[in-house]
Order: structure tokens, then sequence, then C-alpha cells
């Protein structure tokens, strides 16, 4: 790695519904979108985000991730994004994790966020929002991912010029 010093450091966020609403949507139980079904025996959070499949032959599918965990000080070098589906994670085991974003400048990631994920929060990257590859922290960790498979490339890699740091998660 470059000299970690000489690195642009990113600051970590908590992750919160609206400082991510610009890149899509928080998943954990918030009592605002709560009702409760089955008799009164089961809360429903209910459409907590929605799973985008454009192009052909497009389904939504459900998988499990099970992200090994990164090591620190990180070297961002790059982001993607999934131009035909959004993308969720969510962990499986409640520990927490981060979630790494950026703008959109002109076709190119801008600067990325970094948010700290805990282990009771998901989050769903809309369709074609920059975003880093699973970041598990601490311990291999399994998440659930609903995506989109089908027919078309459903991939966009961006490398940075120059790395960004991570220093400690
Ligand atoms: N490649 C793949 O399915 N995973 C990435 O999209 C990711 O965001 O982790
Ligand atoms: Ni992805």
């Amino acid at each position: 790695m470059a000299d970690p010093l000489a690195l642009e450091r990113l600051t970590l966020e908590p992750l919160t519904a609206e400082a991510f609403a610009p890149f899509g949507s928080v998943i954990q139980a918030d009592p605002a979108a709560m009702r409760l079904i089955n008799g009164g025996t089961t809360e429903r959070y209910h459409a907590l985000a929605e799973a985008e499949a454009y192009g052909e032959d497009a389904r939504v599918i459900l998988n499990i991730f099970r992200g090994a965990p990164r090591a620190f000080p990180y070297a961002l070098t790059m982001m993607e994004r999934h131009p035909l589906g959004s993308q969720s994670f969510s962990p499986l085991t409640p520990r927490d994790w981060l979630v790494v974003v950026a703008p959109d400048e002109d076709g190119r990631p801008g600067r990325p966020r970094v948010f700290r994920a805990c282990g009771d929060q998901g989050v769903n990257y809309r369709a074609n929002v920059w975003h880093h590859p699973l970041m598990a922290v601490g311990a291999a960790t399994d998440f659930l991912v609903v995506d989109r498979t089908g027919a078309g490339n459903n991939l966009e890699e961006f490398f940075y010029d120059t790395p960004f740091l991570i220093a400690e998660p």
C-alpha cells in the first residue's frame, strides 16, 4: 500500500435513513413502518425498500454473501455500480459493518462517503448507485442480498487515480 499517511482519510458517519437517502434505503425495524399482522403476533416492518430489476429477462433474486472481514488500514481504490438493478445487503449476524457510497459526477464516482452500519441495519442501493463491494468487519459475516439477474452487463467498475484511506472501522 502507498504510505497510508499520504492518502486522503475518509471519516466514518453513522448510518441513518436521512443521510443515506440520496443513495437508497436503510433496512431496519423502523417503528414508523411497523404494522401488526397475524392476529397481533407479528410486527411487519412494511416496504422498507423496493427492489429494482431492469432490462431483458430481468429477475429479482435472493442470495447469501459470506463476506470475509476487511483488513485496516484499508486503501479504497475502486467503486462499482449496477445499472440494471438495485442491490440490498442485510446482515444475518448482528455485527457492525461498513457501507461506502459516492455521488455520481459525470459518470464517475465522486468522493466516497463511509457509513458505519450497526448489526441490525441493512441497506438497499438503488440501481446505478456507486458503492464499494461488501465490507464485513471483524469476522466473516453472512448477508442476505437481494439483487438482479438477467441478460446484459449489470456491473460497472471505476478505479480512482489515487486511493482513499479508511484508517479503521
Ligand atoms: N459482485 C457482487 O455480486 N457483489 C458486489 O456487487 C457487491 O456490492 O458486493
Ligand atoms: Ni454491488
